[in-house]
């Protein structure tokens, strides 16, 4: 399934030393980011910090334990926001299988979520999940940043909406399909993230993106390769100057694919960046409500809207 086509994504090594900002690196790296979204609405970051290996394999392994957990746990309530804090088993997309940690960055946060997993508590679970949260963060972080140089945006309006942002990380289990009794292996249909912005990990590969010319890029599975994109928060906040980016996964493996992801919203109502908003791009959006948006995202009335639930949801 899927095709042939590899690297037509941008890659930027955003680990490298000359990654600083303001120098030749960075500034380059904007509007490589920049148009990248532009265009595909994503890239692929290769981010190789040192322990990076390390963190990951001791995440995929709490991840592991946690999908191995009984139905019964997986499915306790572990925050009030409106994120699917688990979901599985739906007829359509059977292979697919997901958990969701609010708040990872705080230790206290994650304490709290593997007290309700294990009443006993699981303190590696914690020290694995923060851990590698906290580097992923850092990553998102500079994206954004260079997002906003990119288009000139002040560094205080950058700051303003960084207070805002929370995080969530979600861990991915894809059944391997029964071939044998004629199973398909799509795990996850195209669709784009109602995110601000998400960025992947895949322990196994078969993540595919929609290129700009309608084909669809592969996605190599590596601990230092993370796909970085746009989701529908991001699209509002500059006033639809940039894509949604649309993917889809396919279970290839005859071993069950384990994935990650680091998803921010905003937690404040926004409106499209006033400096975005001109003659040759008069305004798209009404102000939005992300969490407002997460908890219209599922209802009848939105999967009716597909694929324009955001303008929807907020378009002019
Ligand atoms: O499993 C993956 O690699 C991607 C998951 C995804 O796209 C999603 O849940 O929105
Ligand atoms: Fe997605």
């Amino acid at each position: 399934m899927g095709c042939e086509t590899k690297w037509e994504l941008a890659v930027i090594d955003m680990s490298s030393e000359e990654m600083k900002a303001g120098s030749e690196a960075w500034i380059s790296g904007c509007k490589t980011v920049r148009k990248a979204f532009e265009d595909e609405g994503g890239f692929v970051a290769l981010y190789d910090k040192p322990g990076g290996e390390q963190l990951g394999d001791s995440f995929y392994s709490s991840m592991k334990q946690l999908f191995e957990l009984p139905l019964e746990s997986k499915q306790r309530e572990t925050t009030d926001k409106p994120i699917i804090p688990y979901a599985r088993g739906h007829p359509d997309i059977p292979l697919y299988e997901t958990l969701a940690i609010y708040n990872p960055i705080s230790k206290q946060h994650c304490e709290h979520y593997a007290n309700v997993m294990w009443p006993q508590g699981n303190p590696t679970f914690c020290e694995n999940v923060n851990s590698y949260a906290k580097q992923l963060v850092e990553l998102d972080n500079m994206v954004k940043r260079m997002l906003f140089e990119s288009f000139g945006v002040e560094k205080n309006k950058y700051e303003e909406l960084m207070e805002s942002m929370e995080y969530v990380v979600r861990g991915y289990k894809y059944r391997a399909p029964e071939r044998e009794k004629g199973e398909g292996n799509l795990g996850l249909p195209p669709h784009s993230d109602p995110s601000f912005i998400t960025i992947l990990n895949q322990k196994i590969d078969g993540l595919e993106v929609r290129l700009k010319n309608g084909e669809w890029a592969h996605v190599s599975a590596s601990h230092n390769l993370f796909f970085v994109m746009c989701g529908h928060a991001m699209k509002v906040w500059s006033n639809d100057r940039l894509r949604a980016c649309h993917h889809r996964v396919f279970v290839n493996s005859k071993v069950d694919r384990y994935s990650m992801g680091l998803m921010t919203y905003i937690n404040k109502v926004i409106e499209p960046e006033e400096t975005l908003v001109d003659e040759e791009h008069p305004l798209r959006f009404k102000p939005f409500d992300h969490y407002g948006y997460l908890r219209y995202f599922h209802t009848p009335e939105a999967i009716a809207k597909l694929p324009r639930r955001i303008y929807a949801y907020c378009g002019i």
